[in-house]
């Protein structure tokens, strides 16, 4: 993705393997920090995923990836690495299926940085044709809103819900992005808006409460990210996008959803089987490290969402824009 910094911009992946270790952007402390930070032990990159100093499904598939090849590099027991990996986050499908292959890969006598490193640039390949096929549905002038950040930094490179619109651009079509800031963790505002700025790709920051008067006000599309999405099309992603579906369906505003393959998890039947992650109530009584709660008062902070496939116009994915009804077609797909 590209950065802007005082000595211009540079081209960066969200998490990359060099020196026999994982180097990361640290998520947590953008856009007024850009730091990049490293492991060498899979336990440490086990907690940055934990801890969302990398996040976003695709990008903590690779992370664990890579999180696994520096298991195999300490020589310690890959199944009980994988077990440490997949135990930091519940609901991103992308995390178990990296995980995975990894494992399959070890079977195979595979090198697993070689494996990881595979795995991260089949993850851009795959964002980079969601793009080409999701730039198909924007036209020139067209209005999009988007929710939290499936952007690079949360896919290694290029995105899933970012891809068409940097798609679109490079095919000189002139888009206007509305990014709803995603509280607590206002990835919306910290991290979809700092890639739009880099990307310089016109929007505004929206307030989530806002989201329903701006769509009123005249969206021509939403197009989110996800997480996990089960056999018949319900999904789940960052909290407050059902909120969005209802509404874009009440409104008539077409609904995608912009995921690789690798995210739908054909084992469970609908979104009422996907487990969706608690976090600490201090991610929504405090903004920074500041508490802005009352003293005493208490928070409830479910991470995710699900929503139904009817909500669904289509889910931008790398073998085609496929409508709820089409995506078994994907299980004979998985990579
Ligand atoms: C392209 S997957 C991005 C997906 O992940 C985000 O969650 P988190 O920031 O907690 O990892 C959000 O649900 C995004 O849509």
């Amino acid at each position: 993705m590209k950065v802007l910094t005082d000595g211009g911009s540079i081209d960066i992946r969200a998490v990359w393997f060099e020196d026999n270790k994982v180097k990361m952007i640290d998520q947590r402390i953008l856009p007024h920090e850009f730091k990049i930070i490293e492991f060498s032990n899979y336990l440490d990159v086990a907690e940055a995923i934990k801890n969302m100093t990398v996040r976003g499904a695709p990008a903590i598939g690779a992370s664990a990836a890579y999180g696994m090849a520096l298991a195999s590099l300490q020589e310690v027991d890959l199944l009980e690495a994988a077990t440490v990996l997949k135990s930091t986050r519940p609901t991103a499908f992308d995390l178990f299926y990296a995980v995975d292959k990894m494992l399959e890969a070890a079977k195979n006598n595979e090198n697993l940085v070689t494996a990881a490193n595979n795995y991260a640039d089949q993850i851009v390949d795959k964002c980079r044709k969601i793009g080409e096929y999701g730039a198909e549905l924007i036209a020139d002038g067209n209005v999009i809103m988007t929710h939290c950040n499936a952007g690079a930094l949360a896919t290694v490179d290029i995105g899933t819900a970012l891809a068409p619109m940097r798609a679109a651009r490079d095919q000189g079509k002139n888009i206007f992005v509305y990014t709803s800031e995603t509280r607590p963790r206002l990835q919306g505002m910290k991290l979809t808006a700092w890639e739009l700025l880099n990307e310089g790709i016109p929007h505004k920051i929206i307030a989530d409460g806002a989201s329903g008067a701006v769509m009123r006000k005249g969206v021509d599309m939403i197009i989110v990210g996800a997480d996990r999405i089960a056999a018949n099309g319900d999904f789940a992603n960052k909290i407050g996008t059902y909120d969005k579906a209802v509404l874009a369906h009440e409104l008539g505003i077409p609904f995608y959803v912009a995921a690789p393959v690798s995210t739908f998890d054909f084992s469970i039947a609908s979104g009422k089987e996907i487990v969706i992650e608690d976090r600490s109530e201090e991610e929504v009584t405090e903004i920074d490290g500041y508490r802005i709660a009352p003293d005493g008062c208490s928070a409830l902070n479910p991470s995710f969402d699900m929503s139904e496939a009817k909500y669904v116009k289509g889910f931008i994915t790398e073998i085609g824009v496929l409508s709820p009804s089409e995506i078994s077609r994907i299980n004979s797909a998985k990579l």
